[in-house]
């Protein structure tokens, strides 16, 4: 029988499993051409079942959002029996894990994980997304400490801009708006507030402001908006948090006010930082590279790259213009 992960072969050397999550198996590679390190997300079609549009979701979303706190995607395989999703190695693990390791943050930690979070949001707002699970499980760490935002399966682009309604009661209820549970038409960025801002209360607080085992119970504590504050909790805090975990969706922040609010510019004292640091050009030195490892002139390179395929091509482009940002050399490993 084939060797497991054949489609992979040559591209990718496979390592050990780092983290799976429903019906997606997540495994350490080494992109071959590059030497860089990835994470492989590795889901079985038959496994998936009808939960195949979400990745097909997930992908399609991924391929247009290029940010420096949201996790890159840098190609897709599919085969007959499965999908591969070749995406940015965050090797410090999950933001839920960092807060229980240390039970709570102090709020000048939380504040620049949580421009880091209004940042990622705004962005894929303004790129007519809402991603409709935002909780620190999907909030990754890479080597730097910078936050990377994962699993884009439930998000949505409402046709006709992100004034239109959506209905799908989604995302995990600890972190889900009253108005999506109550099975009303909402709005996906109004929700995706009143999520930031139960993430929020998790950072700084190290639990979560409604609880209960019981689901419709929960629910009865989502809807009522009544939640207690710790002593711990600054006054500027507090009023952030009451802010954002508005019942009503109207009376609530927008993004737009959340990024210049007075909490999150304190000691920066300039709005958060939103847009993609990524250019929209193509970087002369990559091309430049791949041209001569491949053989072809530059001018052909750029017009390969540009069609963006998520192939193993866009993959090494991606990967080599880490390494520049990095400050490490441009350079591919030459293959015997
Ligand atoms: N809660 C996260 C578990 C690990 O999952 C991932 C890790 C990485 C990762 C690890 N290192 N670098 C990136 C990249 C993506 C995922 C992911 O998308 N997981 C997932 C999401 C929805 C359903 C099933 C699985």
């Amino acid at each position: 029988m084939t060797s497991q992960y054949a489609e992979l072969r040559g591209l990718y050397h496979l390592r050990e499993t780092i983290g799976s999550g429903g019906f997606a198996k997540v495994k350490l590679g080494y992109h071959s051409l590059t030497g860089e390190k990835v994470a492989i997300k590795i889901m079985d079609k038959r496994a998936l079942g009808d939960d195949l549009p979400r990745v097909k979701t997930e992908i399609e979303a991924m391929k247009n959002l290029c940010h420096q706190h949201i996790c890159k995607l840098y190609q897709v395989i599919e085969t007959e029996q499965k999908v591969y999703m070749i995406l940015e190695y965050c090797p410090e693990g999950e933001l839920f894990d960092y807060i229980v390791s240390k039970d709570r943050l102090a709020e000048d930690e939380a504040r620049i994980f949580f421009r880091q979070i209004v940042s990622a949001v705004a962005y894929i707002h303004s790129q007519g997304y809402a991603h409709r699970d935002l909780k620190p499980e999907n909030l990754l760490l890479d080597e730097d400490q910078n936050l990377k935002l994962i699993d884009f399966g439930l998000c949505a682009k409402p046709q006709g801009g992100m004034e239109n309604h959506l209905y799908t009661c989604c995302g995990s209820p600890a972190y889900a708006a009253p108005e999506l549970i109550s099975g009303k038409e909402y709005i996906g960025s109004q929700a995706d507030l009143w999520s930031m801002g139960i993430l929020l209360y998790a950072l700084l607080c190290g639990y979560l402001p409604f609880d209960d085992e019981k689901i419709p119970q929960l629910y009865k504590k989502i809807q009522s908006g009544k939640y207690e504050n710790p002593p711990w909790l600054s006054e500027e805090s507090k009023t952030l948090m009451s802010r954002m975990l508005q019942v009503d969706p109207q009376s609530r922040l927008t993004i737009k006010q959340l990024i210049s609010h007075p909490w999150l510019t304190k000691d920066t004292n300039v709005p958060v930082e939103w847009r993609s640091k990524y250019k929209r050009s193509l970087d002369e030195d990559c091309i430049t590279e791949l041209a001569v490892h491949y053989g072809k002139t530059k001018a052909e390179m750029e017009r390969d790259v540009t069609q963006f395929k998520f192939d193993y091509l866009t993959s090494s482009y991606f990967l080599l213009l880490e390494k520049k940002m990095k400050g490490r050399p441009v350079r591919l490993l030459h293959q015997k």
